[in-house]
């Protein structure tokens, strides 16, 4: 029962995995120094739909974007909507960087480095929706704590998301989708989960929900190494988020 060892990335304060990979090209390096600065979330203070886009509007929120083009693609079909992306892979972050110059998109901004730190500046009850795709998986038993799905960062989803919005989460990896179906199951108890489960049968989870594109890490999952992919989407409840909080606290008595 690997969700249930103390400490998630909500306590360890520490990221693992890579930060940079192969050296940055000349015209990647010089994104980095010049758009980042631009649409980067500021270093301090509440996180805001005003304070990032200087208007109220619908706020999304990716966690791990990779290359980014899960948010391109979604800031693209919603121009009205503003998009936050979290990333601490420094190449990633160049990749998106390009996808926010080549499509001209003025409603991205990025924070390059981890998710955690800006999700838990964004005040509760404000983002409409937020995605985790293909986390890191930690297959380890004894790295369980790593993993992005576990009690301490799914609550903070849940507080962050508006009533009737919308977290959605794909995997292609077994080991971590048993894992992560045993912590929301948890958190779509029907009298004390905040969250519920959009489904209506297999093809729920077998299918590529419409609006969701496929990224180049998913593709490669699927035509390099003959993986099934996984989909979740689970609507934040207006009521249960409450009670739920007294899940996984340290028990009185
Ligand atoms: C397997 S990749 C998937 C990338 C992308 N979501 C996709 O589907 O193409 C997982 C990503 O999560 C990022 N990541 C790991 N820990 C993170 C954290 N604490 N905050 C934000 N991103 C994180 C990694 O750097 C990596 O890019």
């Amino acid at each position: 029962m690997t969700a249930h060892k103390a400490g998630d990335p909500t306590t360890l304060n520490r990221l693992y995995g890579r930060s940079q990979g192969k050296p940055l090209r000349a015209g990647q390096q010089e994104l980095v120094d010049t758009l980042l600065p631009q649409i980067a979330v500021p270093a301090d203070g509440p996180v805001t739909a005003q304070g990032l886009f200087g208007q109220d509007c619908p706020l999304h929120f990716e966690i791990g974007f990779g290359g980014g083009e899960h948010m391109a693609y979604r800031a693209d079909l919603l121009p009205d909507h503003g998009f936050i992306g979290a990333e601490p892979f420094v190449n990633g972050v160049a990749q998106a960087l390009t996808h926010v110059r080549d499509g001209r998109l003025t409603n991205i901004r990025i924070h390059h480095g981890d998710a955690l730190q800006v999700l838990e500046r964004i005040p509760d009850g404000s983002l409409t929706m937020l995605y985790l795709l293909h986390p890191d998986p930690w297959p380890k038993a004894r790295h369980a704590k790593r993993r992005m799905m576990n009690d301490g960062p799914v609550q903070m989803f849940a507080n962050k998301l508006k009533p009737g919005g919308e977290f959605r989460f794909g995997t292609d990896h077994p080991v971590y989708l048993r894992h992560a179906l045993m912590v929301m199951r948890r958190f779509t108890d029907p009298a004390t989960g905040p969250f519920e489960w959009l489904v209506e049968g297999p093809q729920s989870w077998q299918q590529r929900p419409s609006g969701w594109p496929q990224t180049r890490y998913e593709a490669k999952a699927r035509n390099v190494y003959g993986h099934e992919v996984w989909y979740f989407r689970y609507r934040r409840r207006s009521e249960g988020g409450a009670a739920f909080k007294q899940i996984g606290a340290p028990q009185s008595g």
